[in-house]
């Protein structure tokens, strides 16, 4: 409930300063650590959901409410709800990628063994932007951020919570990388680093232009990143550069277990 409480009154403040759409990091509420999440784990709607919902429609704001611990049918995900200024759910998403790695001496993580990977897309309209949505692991495969970006997304947002083995090689070069390759926006939340805390968080919130320029960025403790994001840019962009309308889907569109070559397409 204190963290709760916390994020409440940054929401708030971030309010005061003119946010219109806010991002929360991944697992806001509970400790990043599988011995906490069956304790965390709750329905949506439920608890959370409903906070979330009232500080959105209170604070007159679209909310992306970072990430909680879903329970659903017997299963339990990383899941994103995203509240309307009205208090309406507009978009949820499961997070696709379960974080299973093994850096020995590094960092050691197998969400997969409490964790159900999603299965679905999510993406929501608000100020004239198709939005995306991912969950920090996510960050990693390409794919993810390509379908977006084909489905029309100027922006995806990844709440997340990078670790002090893989935050500093990859939470910023990741981001731009997306940014780039895809031309839309990369906005992303994390937990700021509690170094008392189970799991330890690289910190470093980040927004990222569709030229891989850091619009601005966080240190690794509690802080709020403003930034104002601007359509007309992502088609400037994508005029400049045009690989958004140069891509060769016809020579080398992959689909599951097929991979489309030219010999066979003739
Ligand atoms: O990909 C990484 O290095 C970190 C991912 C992570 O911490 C997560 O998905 O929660």
């Amino acid at each position: 409930m204190k963290v709760f409480l916390k994020c409440l009154a940054k929401v708030k403040e971030a309010t005061g300063h003119g946010a219109e759409l806010i991002v929360l990091p991944e697992c806001f509420n509970c400790p990043y650590d599988e011995n906490y999440f069956t304790d965390f784990a709750e329905a949506i709607p439920g608890q959370s959901s409903n906070v979330l919902s009232n500080v959105a429609k209170e604070n007159g704001i679209y909310l992306v409410g970072g990430s909680v611990v879903e329970k659903l049918d017997g299963k339990f995900y990383n899941t994103c709800t995203v509240w309307s200024p009205d208090g309406e759910l507009v978009a949820k998403y499961q997070k696709a990628h379960p974080f299973d790695i093994n850096i020995p001496g590094g960092t050691s993580f197998k969400e997969s063994e409490f964790f159900s990977p999603g299965t679905s897309f999510a993406t929501f309209d608000v100020f004239g932007f198709k939005i995306g949505l991912g969950i920090c692991y996510d960050l990693r495969f390409a794919e993810l951020a390509q379908v977006y970006a084909r489905l029309g997304c100027h922006v995806i947002i990844y709440p997340g919570a990078f670790n002090m083995t893989t935050g500093p090689l990859h939470w910023e070069l990741l981001q731009r990388i997306r940014a780039v390759d895809n031309q839309v926006y990369i906005a992303s939340a994390s937990l700021a680093r509690d170094t008392s805390g189970p799991f330890i968080a690289w910190g470093h919130s980040t927004v990222v232009d569709p030229l891989g320029k850091i619009l601005g960025t966080a240190q690794e403790k509690e802080d709020i990143v403003y930034c104002e994001l601007d359509l007309k840019h992502v088609n400037k962009v994508r005029k400049m550069i045009p690989i958004t309308f140069q891509r060769r889907t016809d020579l080398y569109d992959v689909v599951e277990g097929k991979t489309f070559i030219s010999e066979e397409k003739s």
